[in-house]
């Protein structure tokens, strides 16, 4: 039982010697003196260490901190002291939790052969070189079409990669013609650089199958890219379809083909221009539709469409086209039908990322590019080029001023056809109503979003590009690839956050040679990141302080319009945010009218 007694007073202290009692203590003082030795020699060890160590490899710590030397104190101690710590070199161990840390070296980022030595293409569109009437790679009917459209000389994106793939299509019958990435500048002509190669190597087709497949991110620029192909189609016997959902399921359906009992499906397009999400609903859900003859998968704004994970469109598109090209004999006849097809891959703002790329398996891409050392643009702030004739500003603004800053910018320049970029479609609205209250109708202002769909939308646009519409405010869906004509300046009234975004915005001027200039407002809190984001140094425009504080009494009435309207309009439920959910229901309930319909 003795085991258990617990002797909770201590009533029974067991008796300590005068002798016994100072040999402890002179045990501790003995211990406590050899713990202060061991220190001393450890701090010299490592004083020692840092004397040797070269500059570069030195632990990067605060120069105050580094300057005041810790010295031990001879005063008692009432802490408890940490225990001296032993005498091992630590050096090859990770110690968990520490604080230490020493500045790693950059890894260098190594890109692909065919990433860093692209073919260079020139970005000068000011000195032409290549004329139409030169190109005779190039059957006389299109050139004379490029005559009539008033196109004397290629730009130079066009005038490497149309006889490139020219070539490369003639050599189809011993060789697989190589993928193709082309990456320049906005506005300088990549739809033509496609789009005539393409015609002119399927005119020779007598069957009609679709052997062009072209990807495009939204609706709207695959309109502008079917346009394209039709204009240049038109003395052909080639066909071109566009499916992007802006029509009814059923009424792509009856436009892409038809099954017939004697030859199974008979395809009614040579070339289709469509959206993946559209793409994906049609293989999945058209019977017959196939890609079985394809020759061409382009990629226009090819890293925004990669992007898109919407319906996981790669997948479902290389899973058909290897099914159905996989199906065939293996033979010499059949051979030369099995080629995958040439994938062309076109953006301003090209992906660099090896591992996006990988996705498409492409072979033995080639590139085009106007960057010329892809290793180190990113570094020299390079990544993308900007057209020459751009010029790039900056307005330092506070937030609570920026529509006044615009007005008065708008004014003072004497800007007509602009466009100004905010970051929602809400922004887009109040922006719209409180410049038309302070422009009234010296100058007319509208807006664009998606919120407005169909016919109005395109309505607005095409009066903008009349010049109906001197300014133009809209969200980013207007930003990439949307070709308006003589657009004289862009705006970012919400400063982009992507390099990528800004790239597109200002792309919308300065396109085909013309001259055009790109103004961002940015307030304090974002000017280091937008310079980061830039890097390169761009002028800053000033907009007097003063001229803003004499529009005081106008800025408050536009302030009072915008309030009522938008009171009203959240009222009626016209609210512009109310029009967004509801165009996005409308068109869920016609996608599902449409697979209920099947
Ligand atoms: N050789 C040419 N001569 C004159 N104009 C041309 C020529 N080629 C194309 N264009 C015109 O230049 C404009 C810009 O062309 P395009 O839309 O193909 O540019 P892009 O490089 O695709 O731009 P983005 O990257 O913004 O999509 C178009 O209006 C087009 O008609």
């Amino acid at each position: 039982m003795e085991l258990f007694v617990i002797n909770r007073h201590g009533e029974e202290k067991p008796e300590i010697t005068k002798e016994e009692e100072k040999e402890k203590l002179d045990k501790i003082l003995k211990r406590v003196e050899r713990k202060k030795q061991q220190r001393i020699r450890q701090r010299e060890r490592e004083k020692e260490k840092r004397r040797t160590l070269k500059p570069e490899e030195k632990p990067q710590t605060d120069p105050q901190i580094d300057s005041q030397e810790y010295e031990p104190t001879e005063e008692p101690r009432t802490k408890v002291q940490k225990p001296a710590e032993p005498n091992v070199d630590l050096s090859s161990f990770t110690i968990l939790g520490a604080t230490t840390s020493t500045k790693k070296t950059k890894a260098n980022r190594v890109l692909p052969q065919w990433l860093t030595n692209p073919a260079v293409i020139s970005s000068d569109l000011q000195t032409l070189t290549a004329k139409v009437s030169k190109m005779k790679q190039l059957d006389k009917s299109i050139r004379n079409q490029l005559k009539s459209n008033g196109i004397k000389y290629f730009f130079p994106v066009q005038a490497e990669v149309i006889p490139y793939l020219l070539q490369s299509q003639k050599e189809t019958d011993i060789m697989f013609p190589r993928d193709i990435c082309v990456s320049a500048p906005t506005g300088s002509g990549k739809t033509l650089a496609f789009v005539l190669p393409v015609i002119q190597a399927l005119k020779k087709h007598t069957t009609r199958k679709i052997r062009a497949l072209v990807l495009l991110p939204t609706q709207d620029l695959a309109e502008q890219v079917f346009k394209s192909f039709k204009q240049y189609t038109q003395d052909t016997a080639l066909e071109v379809g566009l499916i992007t959902g802006k029509h009814l399921f059923t009424i792509e359906q009856k436009q892409l083909g038809y099954v017939s009992p004697s030859f199974g499906y008979v395809s009614k397009i040579d070339v289709l221009v469509c959206t993946a999400g559209r793409l994906v609903g049609h293989l999945k859900s058209t019977e017959g539709f196939t890609l079985s003859s394809l020759e061409f998968l382009i990629i226009d704004e090819a890293d925004r469409v990669l992007e898109t994970v919407q319906d996981d469109w790669l997948y479902h598109l290389e899973k058909h086209i290897s099914r159905v090209q996989n199906r065939k004999v293996l033979n010499l006849c059949t051979l030369q039908k099995q080629r995958s097809p040439q994938k062309l891959l076109f953006s301003a703002t090209l992906t660099q990322d090896p591992e996006k790329i990988e996705k498409l398996s492409l072979f033995q891409p080639k590139l085009f590019s106007c960057v010329v050392d892809s290793n180190h643009a990113e570094d020299s702030g390079g990544k993308y080029t900007t057209p020459h004739e751009l010029t790039e500003k900056y307005v330092l603004c506070s937030k609570d001023l920026k529509p006044l800053v615009l007005y008065t910018f708008i004014k003072r320049e004497g800007l007509t056809k602009t466009i100004v970029f905010t970051h929602s479609v809400e922004t887009t609205h109040r922006l719209k109503i409180l410049l038309q209250g302070l422009f009234k109708s010296k100058l007319k202002v509208e807006e664009v979003s998606s919120s407005l769909r169909g016919k109005s939308r395109d309505g607005l646009i095409a009066s903008f590009t009349k010049g109906e519409i001197d300014v133009l405010i809209c969200t980013d869906f207007l930003a990439r690839g949307i070709d308006l004509a003589g657009v004289r300046c862009v705006v970012s009234y919400s400063a982009p956050k992507y390099l990528k975004t800004y790239i597109h915005r200002v792309g919308r001027t300065a396109r085909a040679g013309e001259s055009g200039l790109a103004v961002t407002l940015v307030h304090n809190e974002q000017l280091t990141a937008f310079k980061t984001l830039l890097k390169k140094e761009i002028d800053e425009v000033k907009v007097d302080e003063e001229e803003l504080e004499t529009l005081g009494k106008k800025y408050k009435k536009a302030l009072s319009k915008l309030k009522e309207t938008v009171g009203k309009e959240e009222k009626e439920g016209r609210n512009s945010v109310i029009l967004k959910k509801k165009a996005v229901k409308k068109r869920k309930t016609k996608v599902n009218q449409a697979k209920s319909a099947e």
